[in-house]
């Protein structure tokens, strides 16, 4: 593969003296859709201004396409930034909001009128130019902060959670506008978000962070079925993390009961946290599964059943079906071996940074 477009190469950073970034390293391909997902202040933002350049890192260095931009202004670099809070000049029209950039840059005004009506129609807004800003619904200001950012031709658009203050509904149809956005122009998304479902929907690769460490780099796909730790299996969709013991390749005991997995090379009797997703348990007959138990809890969800089977060790399973089984039912837990997740247990109670680099 050639060389990131983006290379961040051991940055660290603090605030008032609290570590935010330790010694991060992230590569981003050009033509790609990276989120940087994870709970509320684990430093995605920060890691987004150190890219776009409106924050220092304290020591590392930001590298863009080979060359070291670590100091280099935000207006220099080949980047736009969008945020949450659209930021559009109230007091311009449309057309003067999206030129805004373009005439500071001194572009002649046949160029500037082009490149507003072709972003108006990117973001599906055509003949909106002379509208007010206060016009316009919340998701429409967007889309114009969007445009505004777009006819600047940045190789890398940084958006910060620029979904974040819309209704469900409206964030829905803007993910689909924001993926044909990055497929019609060829350019790079590093999107921040703390919502894993808007995540897994949009991004070509996730990047999973907590606590100032990147905890797993993958495809949405690699990220939700094979999750590196228990902070990944948790926070991406709902899991059941139980703990097992690898009695050899391939099987492992759960709460006294064998189950028959594909993970190999564990060791043997091994301690190991298992991750089992509701939506891949099976409810069989009691004497047909791995392990037998009652069920607790029954909730209509729309597209499933959601329930809680309560097993002898007084372990409650998550379980997803389309099947209903009654609280007070009897029930055996079936698996597949193959969605069957075998995960090292953690060495301590510290965070632990793992290898990004594909
Ligand atoms: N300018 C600043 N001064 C002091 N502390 C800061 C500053 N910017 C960020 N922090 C702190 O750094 C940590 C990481 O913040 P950051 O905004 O990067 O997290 P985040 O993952 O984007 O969170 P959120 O989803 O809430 O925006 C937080 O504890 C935050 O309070």
């Amino acid at each position: 593969m050639g060389q990131p477009l983006i290379d961040l190469r051991n940055i660290t950073k603090s605030f008032d003296g609290t570590m935010v970034l330790d010694d991060l390293n992230l590569s981003v391909k050009e033509n790609t859709f990276v989120t940087l997902l994870g709970p509320s202040g684990c430093g995605k933002t920060t890691t987004l201004r150190i890219i776009g350049g409106f924050e220092r890192p304290g020591k590392g260095q930001v590298i863009f396409d080979g060359q070291d931009i670590t100091n280099l202004p935000p207006n220099k670099r080949q980047l736009n930034t969008v945020f949450q809070k659209y930021a559009l000049f109230n007091h311009m029209s449309i057309a003067e909001n999206i030129a805004f950039g373009l005439k500071i840059k001194n572009k002649p005004k046949p160029y500037i009128q082009d490149k507003i009506k072709y972003a108006l129609k990117l973001v599906n807004l055509d003949g909106f130019e002379n509208r007010s800003v206060s016009s316009l619904s919340g998701g429409q200001q967007q889309r114009i902060a969007i445009a505004r950012a777009i006819v600047n031709e940045p190789r890398v658009l940084l958006l910060d959670e620029p979904l974040g203050a819309l209704d469900l509904k409206l964030r829905q149809d803007m993910q689909y506008e924001l993926i044909r956005l990055k497929n019609e122009l060829g350019i790079t998304f590093i999107y921040v978000t703390h919502d894993q479902e808007e995540a897994l929907t949009m991004s070509d690769t996730i990047v999973v962070m907590n606590q100032g460490y990147i905890q797993q780099m993958g495809s949405p796909e690699n990220i939700y079925n094979e999750p590196e730790n228990a902070f990944v299996a948790d926070f991406i969709g709902e899991s059941n993390i139980v703990p097992g013991i690898m009695l050899r390749d391939e099987l492992v005991d759960i709460f006294g009961a064998k189950f028959a997995c594909v993970d190999k090379g564990f060791g043997i009797n091994k301690p190991v946290d298992v991750v089992i997703r509701p939506e891949d348990i099976d409810l069989v007959s009691p004497d047909q599964g791995s392990i037998a138990g009652v069920v607790t809890h029954l909730i209509f969800k729309g597209v499933h059943y959601e329930m809680e089977v309560m097993t002898p060790d007084g372990f409650e399973w998550l379980v997803h079906s389309t099947d209903m089984f009654p609280v007070g039912q009897n029930v055996g837990i079936h698996v597949d071996p193959f969605d069957i997740q075998i995960m090292n247990k953690p060495a301590s109670e510290d965070e632990e940074a793992v290898g990004i680099n594909e």
